[in-house]
């Protein structure tokens, strides 16, 4: 299931984990947990009227390299709540994203939106971490696990209190994030096997997924056009990184994608 770019950050990605998990043990972090400030819910930002924006904190990526330097994802993550975004996600994959729990953590203290722990989720120990750094909202990627794992890392979350942002990029991940019973379905235009993006991708898969799940477009967003496009397409929320990161004035970047309508 994950070849080619994927499967190597996967890869890279167990082996972070297992050494964090040398240090805080699963039974470690269920016990955290009783000190976190309860989960925020997104949903009725998303589901009122008007697109909605998740605004990332990404410093770099595999296909494009540096994208910019944050050198206090505090500060920026309050200039997206100003600006009025929905959720903030914060990127904590390192070795090709250069993230990290720290930046999360930085984030939680310095702002009260929804937050979601953008990483490579491949096991219920990265859930529980998220949660407990103070995350609201998980990434799962149906390209990245298979139908069982997907199903015992939703329900962990739904168990948290949390929610999971389920993530397509074709059409049997749509149907397989559909038959779970994704409320929030995330279609990522970006391949993560070939890491171009197509832009007709959410246009594509959108159709598949019913109208009462709040459907997300990701990646390839830079203005208030494409957030036009993609919410006549049927999205009510829109992830955006590049467009935001590199913004000078990423306040006003963000309220000018939000409550966009038809
Ligand atoms: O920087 P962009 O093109 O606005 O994309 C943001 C987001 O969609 C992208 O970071 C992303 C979507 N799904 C992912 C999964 C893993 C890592 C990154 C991603």
């Amino acid at each position: 299931m994950s070849e080619g770019v994927l499967g190597e950050i996967i890869a890279g990605v167990r082996i972070d984990l297992e050494e964090r998990r040398a240090g805080v043990s699963e039974a470690d972090l269920r016990a955290a947990l009783a000190d976190v400030d309860p989960p925020r819910d997104p949903m009725p930002h998303f589901r009122a009227a008007g697109s909605s924006v998740i605004a990332e904190v990404k410093r770099r990526s595999p296909s494009k390299g540096a994208l910019a330097d944050i050198p206090d994802p505090a500060v920026l993550a309050r200039a997206y709540a100003r600006g009025g975004a929905g959720a903030i996600s914060v990127l904590t994959e390192q070795r090709r994203f250069g993230g990290s729990l720290a930046d999360l953590r930085a984030v939680r203290a310095a702002v009260d939106v929804p937050l979601l722990r953008k990483d490579f989720t491949v096991e219920p120990y990265q859930v529980l971490e998220a949660r407990a750094a103070g995350a609201d909202l998980v990434l799962l990627m149906c390209s990245a696990l298979d139908d069982d794992s997907l199903r015992a890392l939703y329900e962990l979350t739904r168990e948290l209190g949390m929610r999971a942002l389920v993530e397509v990029h074709d059409e049997t991940e749509t149907e397989r994030a559909v038959a779970l019973g994704a409320e929030l379905v995330g279609v990522n235009a970006r391949n993560l096997k070939t890491l171009t993006v197509d832009g007709d991708t959410f246009a594509r898969l959108a159709p598949g997924i019913p109208d009462d799940r709040v459907k997300v477009a990701e990646s390839g967003i830079f203005g208030a056009a494409d957030v036009a496009r993609v919410v006549a397409e049927g999205a009510r929320v829109v992830l955006v990184g590049e467009a935001l990161v590199k913004d000078g004035d990423p306040e006003s970047a963000v309220r000018s994608m939000t409550g966009v309508t038809q």
